[in-house]
């Protein structure tokens, strides 16, 4: 199978062994189900938890064990990470808090966990002479240049003014009370700090901007397989609230816009970064689906037309409900008007574009959502509850 497999450039791909940070999240199980089941490549699978990759670490009659191994660490405090990474080529971090509901909540751990936390992990690659994918966000980009813009100007209309592109756009943030950007900011300092190490000591490095990547195994249900006041991502929230047969918050009305890429199509793009080293290093990546644009409130309307198709279940009377931002986040939580991302570097070297459509990415996800969920849900909501 993995023998003929070839690079961008026509070269035979060799197999190596891959250091995953994170890999027991969401989008490290499905990198670690990509590698296993379509290359021959090694994964070492570091995490505090392995939940979601479970189903390819066990049993050990799977047609790829022994090529990947789970290492139970938290990277914070764990003196097997240097060594890790040195029997690795290629060092990929996903290890970050980055749930919003976090970030003025807890800005010192997100500041920690995506600043101070990935500090080791890129000396360890520069002194080791190892290469490192760094996961980083399209929060980076914080807010567009449109949004200060009056009104009724016309150059809101052109796209110089919104869409997010690596080389050009600027990193635009809330005031310092606004502790939501605590998360983009931190994740700005270490990309900063990784291409410094590029410049100055010669790191092999690439950066990844994920756009709202979403699919099965986002997050957690509350209640479910998370703490039950636990606040996870959009996807996850909508979920829950269209599986317990609940209005879905729109956060001060659901205006902000987005644009969702399935974790299928966006793997793929990390794919060719894994296996096209000279075509990645030292580029920042956008990734995203600038096709699938909507306002938040579209999402909720669609997801619920969806879920509605998925599930055979009828639709409810009042679908949705606006909150303040306040009340849904606390104080501090600010957010992105609108994320449309530029394709241009990652079409020129990797020759990458998302397929999926957001009606088509919605009703595979939520199906998958219905089938695992709703008989929990079921259960757990006829359970008296005590007084
Ligand atoms: N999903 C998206 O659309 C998206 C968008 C932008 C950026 N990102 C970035 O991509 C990365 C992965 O995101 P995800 O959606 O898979 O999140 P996730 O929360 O599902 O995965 C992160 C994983 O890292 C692990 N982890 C955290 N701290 C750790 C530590 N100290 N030691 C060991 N393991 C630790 C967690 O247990 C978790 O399994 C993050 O860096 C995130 O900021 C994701
Ligand atoms: O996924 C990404 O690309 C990045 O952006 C996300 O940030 P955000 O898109 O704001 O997070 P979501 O929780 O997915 O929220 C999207 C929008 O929906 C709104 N929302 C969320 C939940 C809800 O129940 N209702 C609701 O209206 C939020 O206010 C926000 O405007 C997270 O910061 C990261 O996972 C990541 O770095």
């Amino acid at each position: 199978m993995a023998a003929s497999r070839m690079d961008l450039d026509g070269r035979p791909i060799k197999p190596i062994t891959i250091c995953m940070i994170g890999a027991g999240g969401f989008i490290g199980s499905h990198l670690c189900e990509k590698l296993m089941s379509e290359t021959p490549h090694k994964v070492l699978a570091l995490d505090v938890y392995n939940d979601k990759i479970k189903h390819l670490l066990e049993p050990d009659a799977l047609p790829w064990a022994g090529r990947i191994q789970f290492h139970r660490l938290n990277i914070k405090h764990d003196s097997r990470l240097e060594g890790l990474i040195k029997m690795a080529d290629l060092t990929i971090n996903l290890a970050a808090i980055c749930t919003p509901a976090d970030y003025n909540t807890r800005p010192l751990d997100t500041i920690y966990s995506n600043f101070i936390d990935a500090l080791p992990v890129v000396k360890y690659c520069s002194e080791n002479n190892k290469r490192l994918i760094h996961f980083s966000t399209c929060e980076v980009y914080g807010k567009t240049i449109q949004s200060f813009l009056p009104k009724d100007s016309p150059l809101r209309q052109d796209p110089a003014y919104y869409v997010l592109k690596e080389d050009v756009s600027p990193c635009i943030f809330g005031s310092i009370e606004k502790q939501r950007w605590s998360y983009a900011c931190a994740k700005q300092l270490i990309e900063r700090l990784i291409y410094a190490e590029g410049a100055e000591n010669g790191l092999e490095f690439t950066i990844v901007r994920p756009f709202n990547w979403i699919g099965p195994r986002m997050d957690f249900i509350p209640g479910i397989d998370g703490p039950s006041e636990g606040v996870p991502r959009v996807l996850a929230c909508f979920s829950n609230n269209l599986l317990r047969r609940e209005p879905l918050k729109l956060v001060d009305g659901g205006q902000s816009q987005r644009t969702f890429v399935y974790i299928k199509d966006a793997i793929e793009a990390v794919l060719l970064m894994i296996e096209n080293p000279g075509r990645a290093n030292g580029h920042i990546f956008n990734v995203g689906n600038p096709n699938n644009e909507v306002t938040v409130r579209q999402l909720a309307e669609m997801m619920t037309k969806v879920y509605t198709k998925v599930s055979g279940e009828s639709a409810l009377e009042t679908p949705t409900i606006d909150v303040s931002a306040k009340e849904f986040y606390g104080e501090g939580y600010d957010d992105s008007d609108k994320r449309i991302p530029d394709m241009t570097i990652i079409n020129k070297q990797l020759g990458w574009n998302p397929k999926t459509s957001l009606w088509d990415l919605l009703e595979s996800t939520l199906t998958y959502q219905h089938r695992t969920y709703a008989e929990a849900i079921k259960k757990s909501m006829a359970k008296p509850t005590s007084s």
